[in-house]
């Protein structure tokens, strides 16, 4: 579409217009010279059903409770200081990945299924750890917010008329709003659970005891903010919102990409072999993959950087919103139109990429390229304001899990198995056939294993 239509096209479904861009030099229009412009979200029916009306920092506008939530998530949960003390929970769960892989040596598995499970462990032990240490019955949560999550975006997938005819949303034709509306019941009284016993035993308890060794959960920061008398006082709601968009943000992004790395790993056993050979060098054979590790996995770094560059997750990021008419490549875009900043398209964009459907990350060996959207040939986790706000976790997740992966285990395809990397188009972009691989063990003592 994008060869097809150049660099910017609008087109109208029902009533309303949506604007693709497909250029670095307009996306730079967007995110960067008129970004506050373009700052608030399209915010579509099954998007507010889920957020409480838009409450979380995703989905929101720009608007001042917008802005506080970003700050206090990314300046205080996501913290350095909090990044590493909350390392425990993330080398404990890759670790139980490792053992529960282990024991399914010589048999296929689905590594998206894998993924999907070790960043839902992460994400819900970094949010309410101490819930589970203090034995508040949590038993299963992690189940369950595994199967509500992956509906949730299942629903969010799903194609919905009243989006694009605004006079026929209250019928809810294809009851969007009404399975929506059931997962986030289970989501509401999940975390509300959650919360209120949290309360309760803060109340038992000074806050010194609170947390492993001082340190506070992601929950617990945001009690502490709840009664703050400066302004900055959080609701039950935002509180939800917020704990809400760790979980949706989080998983489902994290997962997939680890599936189209190891995909894109598997596929040349010459990439292979240079990601496994970093490993033993960096690692050894005779050790298990620490986070110490990952800033010094340079090559596995620039394959995950080229794997978001030709399978970014959120192929479209998520659809902004003009606060006003303006004007972009020329052309008028309409107050209230939805913007897709097709970074698929930009980042196979041969004028700034060579060989651009080659999967090669030599190219990211070079320093020029970060995930902070400063150079937009390249920005899978979106830029300007609206840059994703979980970046710092989520890279942590991905290099941990890949690389414990990789150096733990040899990988090859089932008998019958084809190489495939047909994509399929959503608001993410998932692997059309699921990933299935066969682990056999890579390190000869089996005891770090256990
Ligand atoms: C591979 C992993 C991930 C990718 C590729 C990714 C990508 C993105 C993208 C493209 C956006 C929209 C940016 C824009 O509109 O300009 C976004 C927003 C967001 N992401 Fe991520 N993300 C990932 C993981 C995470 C994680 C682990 C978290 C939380 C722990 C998270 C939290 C968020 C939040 C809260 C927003 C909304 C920001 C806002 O609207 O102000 N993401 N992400």
């Amino acid at each position: 579409m994008a060869h097809t239509y150049g660099p910017i096209f609008m087109f109208k479904l029902g009533s309303k217009r949506h604007v693709v861009i497909n250029t670095p030099e307009l996306a730079k229009v967007v995110v960067r010279d008129q970004d506050e412009v373009f700052s608030n979200r399209d915010q579509h029916i099954a998007a507010l059903g889920l957020t409480y009306g838009g409450q979380d920092i995703a989905f929101s506008n720009n608007n001042p409770n917008w802005r506080k939530l970003r700050k206090i998530f990314v300046r205080e949960m996501l913290s350095n200081k909090n990044l590493k003390a909350s390392s425990f929970f993330r080398r404990d769960e890759v670790r139980k990945t490792v053992k529960n892989v282990f024991n399914r040596i010589g048999t296929a598995v689905k590594v998206h299924e894998i993924a999907i499970s070790t960043a839902t462990n992460v994400l819900t032990r970094t949010i309410w750890e101490n819930t589970s240490n203090k034995g508040v019955k949590t038993t299963n949560l992690g189940a369950e917010m595994d199967i509500v999550t992956s509906n949730v975006v299942k629903i969010f997938g799903r194609v919905n008329l009243a989006d694009f005819f605004p006079s026929i949303a209250r019928f809810d034709l294809q009851g969007v709003e009404r399975d929506m509306k059931i997962q986030v019941n289970k989501l509401d009284k999940l975390f509300t659970t959650i919360i209120e016993d949290r309360i309760k035993s803060n109340f038992k308890r000074s806050q010194d005891e609170v947390g492993s060794e001082g340190n506070k959960d992601f929950l617990q920061m945001l009690l502490d903010n709840k009664d703050e008398k400066d302004g900055t006082s959080l609701s039950m709601i935002q509180m939800k919102a917020l704990l809400l968009d760790v979980m949706v943000a989080g998983i489902e992004t994290t997962a997939t990409t680890v599936e189209w790395a190891m995909a894109s790993i598997m596929y040349d056993q010459n990439i292979m072999k240079k990601v496994q050979e970093e490993l033993v060098e960096v690692v050894g054979l005779d050790n298990m993959v620490e986070e110490s590790h990952l800033s010094k996995l340079k090559y596995l770094d620039a394959t995950i950087k080229e794997t978001l560059r030709m399978y970014p997750v959120l192929p479209f990021l998520l659809p902004r919103s003009p606060s006003k008419s303006c004007i972009v490549g020329g052309y008028t875009i309409p107050k209230g139109c939805s913007i897709f900043l097709n970074i698929w398209s930009i980042h196979r964009d041969p004028r700034y990429w060579d060989n651009p459907l080659e999967f090669n990350p030599t190219r990211f060996l070079v320093d020029k390229w970060d995930y902070r959207g400063n150079n937009l040939a390249y920005f899978p986790f979106g830029s300007g304001r609206r840059l994703c706000a979980g970046i710092p976790l989520a890279e942590k997740m991905l290099m941990f899990i890949l690389a414990s992966l990789l150096h733990s285990f040899n990988w090859s395809l089932p008998m019958d198995e084809e190489r495939d990397l047909t994509q399929i188009f959503g608001i993410a972009l998932k692997k059309r056939k699921p990933l299935i691989a066969i682990p056999s063990q890579r390190l000869s003592d089996v005891k770090l294993y256990m």
